[in-house]
């Protein structure tokens, strides 16, 4: 399922970023959600977000020529799935085993890569998905981005809601309580997170892709423990986007 970015006029060069992602119950689908909605910041970034669907896989090999041809032609992809069993989806892997054209073509060299994962442990063992990801971007020949943000709730005064609050750089980590569903997916600074993280990206394909200047944002930790606080106060922090149809 692709939703392609529509009615947006600028100026800037284009990019194209994909958002790929399996989410069994849609927790994972929110944090896809919102690292598409921080990529379409970006000016110039067309922004696609797809699903991948368990009915695509077929003896365990999944398959959409349109999502492949769709990758094909995206500078930048971020990829997620829930963490499982403390690995990728079954459906996230039926993916990665089906990208063996383009490993074996070399089409992907050199596009962007990002990833994420959600679970509902505070750990859950999601340093491991990240870490199959980041393996499968690389063997692909993709150049990895990581999170650029600052730990956060690593101190006395921390909160669940502060920014990268599981302290993950590989790539996105975000938690959900086993109790509750997508409404209440990750934190609050999860989901600012992953908005920054989906920025981070396009701006970062932008300047690998078309030369625009971008000035890497730096902070201290204490400046991001501000920010973080600063965040917790504001009422128009992002909410959880709607679903888009289909997703
Ligand atoms: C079969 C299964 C295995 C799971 N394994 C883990 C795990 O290893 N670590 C963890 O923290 N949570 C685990 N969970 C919890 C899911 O990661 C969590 O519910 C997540 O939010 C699901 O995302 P989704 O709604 O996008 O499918 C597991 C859940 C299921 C159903």
């Amino acid at each position: 399922m692709t939703v392609k970015d529509a009615g947006r006029e600028h100026d800037a060069p284009m990019v194209t970023v994909t958002v790929v992602y399996h989410s069994v119950h849609g927790h994972t689908r929110v944090l896809a959600e919102h690292i598409a909605a921080g990529a379409r910041l970006v000016p110039g970034a067309e922004v696609h977000l797809v699903g991948l669907r368990p009915e695509d896989v077929t003896a365990g090999r999944w398959h959409d020529a349109d999502v492949l041809e769709l990758l094909e032609r995206s500078d930048a992809m971020v990829m997620g799935c829930p963490t499982l069993m403390g690995s990728v989806s079954a459906v996230f892997k039926a993916f990665m085993e089906a990208a063996f054209t383009p490993f074996a073509t070399q089409a992907w060299k050199d596009k962007l890569a990002g990833g994420f994962t959600m679970s509902a442990s505070q750990s859950g063992d999601k340093l491991l998905v990240l870490e199959q990801l980041a393996v499968f971007a690389t063997q692909l020949g993709m150049q990895w981005i990581g999170v650029g943000d600052m730990p956060g709730n690593n101190w006395s005064g921390g909160d669940r809601d502060d920014l990268n609050r599981l302290g993950s750089w590989l790539g996105l980590m975000s938690q959900s309580h086993a109790d509750q569903g997508p409404e209440h997916a990750g934190s609050r600074g999860d989901r600012i997170t992953a908005e920054r993280y989906g920025e981070r990206i396009a701006r970062l394909a932008q300047r690998w892709v078309n030369g625009v200047p971008y000035r890497t944002p730096r902070m201290t930790e204490h400046q991001a423990r501000e920010l973080s606080a600063s965040l917790r106060q504001r009422d128009d922090a992002p909410a959880v986007p709607a679903a888009p149809a289909g997703a």
